[in-house]
């Protein structure tokens, strides 16, 4: 069922500082802020030969990032994103296996454009993983 890796995600604090050491201290490319509000995030990717690094800023009080950075003041590794070719039967095939959909548990539209939903952490080895269907 999964395909690639499309992106490991890492919550920031500060957007502008993060996008800011990977081009400069780490001399890589880094796309402009894009914000996705009904995410409650503002996102840049890092685009690396084979995958990318998804950085991920809260936006407004209610960002499941704010509550990530809660604990983790100083950032850490959010979430990982696997490729799917087809995000409901992924989902059906999950559920049916007892695994818990967040949300509503449609798919909704993500950075890319592309459907995803996301899978507690509780039920994969305490990763929070993404799916994307591309
Ligand atoms: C879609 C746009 C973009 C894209 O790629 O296109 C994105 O990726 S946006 C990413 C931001 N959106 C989300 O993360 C949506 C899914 N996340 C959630 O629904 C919540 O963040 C959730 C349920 C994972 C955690 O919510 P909350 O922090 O309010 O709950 P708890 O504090 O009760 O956490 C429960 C339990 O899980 C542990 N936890 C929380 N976040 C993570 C994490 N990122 N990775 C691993 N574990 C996590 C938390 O520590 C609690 O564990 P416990 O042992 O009970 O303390
Ligand atoms: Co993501």
């Amino acid at each position: 069922m999964l395909g690639r890796v499309n992106h490991v995600a890492i919550a920031v604090p500060d957007l502008e500082a993060a996008a800011a050491s990977y081009r400069g201290t780490l001399g890589a490319s880094v796309t402009e802020p894009q914000a996705l509000p009904e995410h409650g995030v503002t996102v840049a990717f890092v685009t690396l030969p084979n995958t990318k690094v998804e950085l991920l800023e809260p936006l407004g009080d209610a960002s499941p990032i704010a509550a990530f950075l809660e604990k983790s003041p100083s950032g850490g590794m959010h979430h990982i994103c696997y490729e799917v070719e087809d995000i409901v039967a992924a989902r059906d095939r999950l559920l049916q296996a007892g695994a818990r959909v967040l949300g509503d548990g449609n798919p909704k539209i993500g950075a890319h454009g592309k459907p995803v939903l996301f899978l507690h952490p509780k039920d994969f080895q305490g990763t929070l993983i993404e799916l994307e269907e591309v």
